[in-house]
């Protein structure tokens, strides 16, 4: 064993050396739980998507003085925790990273599980280019049955804004919920009025405006898939980028038509005064001849 990669409810995670290659090794508290994260991992071993997750190598015992212990093998997944990646590389990392996030979702709700327990903790950005990953299958649950296991400040149960039943829009509240957290730089607590709480951060929260429809139909349960969700959020960052570039549009625009307006402003006051020296030589001119014929009259 080589380090502590990390630990949780669950258990802890160490980096291991087996026969030349590094691996993660996930010693649990109870045969129960290890067990069904071991059982979803053999489901995702055959359907990874885009979205990279644990792959499972090997489960057995680990006689310790304290007792047997279960454990799990699996590869490591090297990568930047996502609240650091976005605040290192930037916020328009987010709609990207967001979009992976829903085909992920898509893809785990349409083979029937819901994540449950899903939170920046247990995202990852790795790779180039990046891509997102994820921990912890304990939390993912059958579609239909009790959530089993959540974080209070991802859980619209916390929330009072549903129930935890394992479908779609439970996953996507805690999606919307993360968005808010990265935005805002920090995590959003329920208080009296959790709806209204919502509510003002996306009115209030300005890197939030372009997606904050998006935003409330997921933190109201109106998504009945991770696709339509996608879909939306894809139409909300374009339009967005569209704004983007209207905003830098009238800067740029206004600029090149001052420039070709300038010399037209030119002529044109230089014309009106060619116009008045015109007048007043043509005018002087005629005063003179009236002058000169008045004097010859006068003679
Ligand atoms: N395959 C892996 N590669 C690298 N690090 C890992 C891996 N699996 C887990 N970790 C690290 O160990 C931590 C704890 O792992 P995990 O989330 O699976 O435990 P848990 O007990 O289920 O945690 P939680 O209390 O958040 O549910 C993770 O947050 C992550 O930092």
């Amino acid at each position: 064993m080589h380090k502590e990669l990390g630990r949780g409810a669950n258990g802890i995670v160490y980096l291991v050396e087996h026969r030349g290659q590094t691996l993660a090794l996930k010693v649990g508290q109870d045969l129960f739980s290890l067990t069904s994260e071991v059982n979803v991992l053999k489901h995702f071993q055959k359907a990874q998507g885009r979205v990279l997750g644990p792959s499972l190598y090997d489960v057995d015992d680990w006689h310790s003085p304290d007792g047997v212990r279960p454990f799990y093998v699996m590869n490591v997944i090297k990568g930047v925790p996502l609240i650091r990646f976005v605040k290192e590389r930037g916020e328009d990392w987010l709609p990207v990273l967001v979009l992976q996030l829903l085909g992920f979702l898509e893809q785990l709700h349409q083979e029937g599980w819901v994540f449950g327990d899903l939170k920046p903790e247990h995202l990852l950005v790795t790779g180039k280019p990046p891509r997102l990953a994820w921990f912890d299958a304990g939390g993912v649950t059958r579609m239909g049955w009790a959530i089993k296991e959540y974080t209070e400040l991802y859980d619209r149960g916390c929330w009072g804004m549903g129930d935890r039943k394992a479908e779609s829009s439970y996953d996507l509240f805690s999606v919307a919920l993360i968005v808010m957290h990265i935005v805002r730089g920090k995590p959003l607590t329920a208080g009296n009025d959790p709806a209204r709480t919502l509510k003002q951060a996306l009115e209030e929260t300005q890197g939030l405006f372009p997606y904050r429809h998006v935003l409330w139909r997921a933190l109201s349960g109106r998504y009945r898939s991770a696709q339509k969700m996608r879909e939306d959020w894809l139409l909300a960052w374009q339009a967005r980028q569209e704004t983007g570039q209207k905003k830098g549009r009238p800067a740029g625009g206004a600029i090149s038509a001052q420039r070709h307006q300038a010399p037209r402003k030119k002529r044109s006051l230089l014309w009106k005064l060619g116009k008045v020296i015109s007048f007043l030589f043509i005018s002087s001119f005629l005063i003179f001849l009236f002058a000169l014929y008045l004097f010859y009259q006068a003679l």
